[in-house]
């Protein structure tokens, strides 16, 4: 009798100090993954994010088996990903960056084709009405629009009914409302089981799919965890602008509030660990001096204020050579 339970709570992927070193080793070689590890769950969307250069692009290479480590390991679905290839890819899917069909081929022969290369577990017109290209299946690649072609790629992704997807940046280049559908699409596929592996540049796209995710910055993995644990120690943010200082406004300083304050002219920022206390004294001192605060804002952290500001962190951390200089997505 086959064991289902061990292989289910065996997870999706495993990645242990991690290592890929473009060219030789010594100066003339670049260590773009710098020792990660990584643990997905099955059924889980995992979001890989990072600066520009982190090592996100090259860490997803290793982990679809298209390049050996320099050092550590990756398994997927517990096998060796470059390795065990054969045995690996027909359980995965992969939208790569640009999938570079060929232009003359129309949207059915690119699918015929790549089909024919994959298990072929989903009908090729499935695949297609998935990311709503069906009735673009007589166009040339050549002729599809940038979006088009995002789903294209991603369409073919999904013929192998995969276990395990892998997505780097799925949304680029999808104007707002072919994005929501993408996000749809992701969420409908995590639903029946599949297990998703994201990169991407845009924060909210990470916010709104992931369960869980790791910001990676220089080739490491600087923090890691759900949305919430990521944003958790991460202050809130009120923003307005005082009134001119005439007449009745000529005593406009603060009262003492539990935040950090800056100004820039009359634009004060404040952050505050307490969002709810701190926003009513304000409103409360406006009030009493019948202050107008204007372009008032009032909003709690975001992953986006919290990657700027663990990437800031990173940056001034530099000089050191800690592996986790946060935390670890594990
Ligand atoms: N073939 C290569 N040879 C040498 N260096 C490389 C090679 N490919 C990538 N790099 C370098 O490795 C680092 C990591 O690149 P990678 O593409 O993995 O990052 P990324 O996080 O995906 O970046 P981005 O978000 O900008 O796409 C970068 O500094 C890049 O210049």
């Amino acid at each position: 009798m086959k064991n289902s339970s061990s292989s289910e709570q065996q997870p999706a992927i495993e990645v242990r100090g991690l290592q890929r070193r473009y060219g030789p080793a010594g100066p003339a070689g670049f260590d773009a993954v710098r020792g990660i590890d990584l643990t997905v769950r099955r059924g889980e969307l995992f979001a890989l994010l990072g600066t520009n250069g982190a090592g996100k692009t090259s860490t997803m290479e290793l982990i679809e088996g298209l390049a050996a480590p320099t050092g550590g390991t990756v398994q997927v679905l517990g096998h060796d990903p470059y390795r065990a290839r054969a045995l690996v890819r027909p359980r995965i899917g992969i939208m790569l960056q640009e999938g570079g069909f060929p232009s003359e081929l129309t949207v059915a022969e690119t699918g015929r084709t790549w089909s024919g290369l994959t298990s072929g577990a989903r009908p090729v017109d499935e695949a297609l009405d998935l990311v709503g290209l069906l009735d673009r299946r007589r166009v040339r690649v050549k002729q599809l629009s940038g979006g088009e072609r995002r789903r294209l790629d991603l369409a073919m992704a999904l013929l192998g009914r995969p276990e395990v997807l892998f997505l780097d940046e799925p949304s680029t280049g999808l104007d707002p409302e072919a994005r929501a559908a993408v996000w749809r699409l992701v969420r409908e596929l995590r639903a029946q089981g599949t297990t998703v592996l994201l990169t991407t540049h845009y924060l909210e796209e990470a916010q709104e799919l992931a369960d869980r995710l790791a910001i990676m910055h220089r080739g490491r993995v600087v923090t890691g965890g759900t949305v919430a644990q990521v944003i958790a120690d991460r202050p809130s943010r009120i923003t307005f602008e005082l009134p001119e200082r005439h007449g009745r406004h000529q005593d406009l300083s603060l009262p003492p509030l539990d935040a950090e304050v800056s100004a820039e002219g009359r634009r004060i920022t404040l952050r505050t660990p307490r969002l709810q206390a701190t926003l009513t004294e304000l409103l409360g001192w406006a009030a009493h001096h019948q202050i107008e605060l204007g372009g008032l804002d009032a909003r709690s952290a975001s992953l986006e204020e919290a990657f700027l500001a663990i990437a800031a962190e990173a940056d001034n951390d530099n000089d050191t050579d800690t592996p986790a200089l946060i935390g670890s997505a594990r």
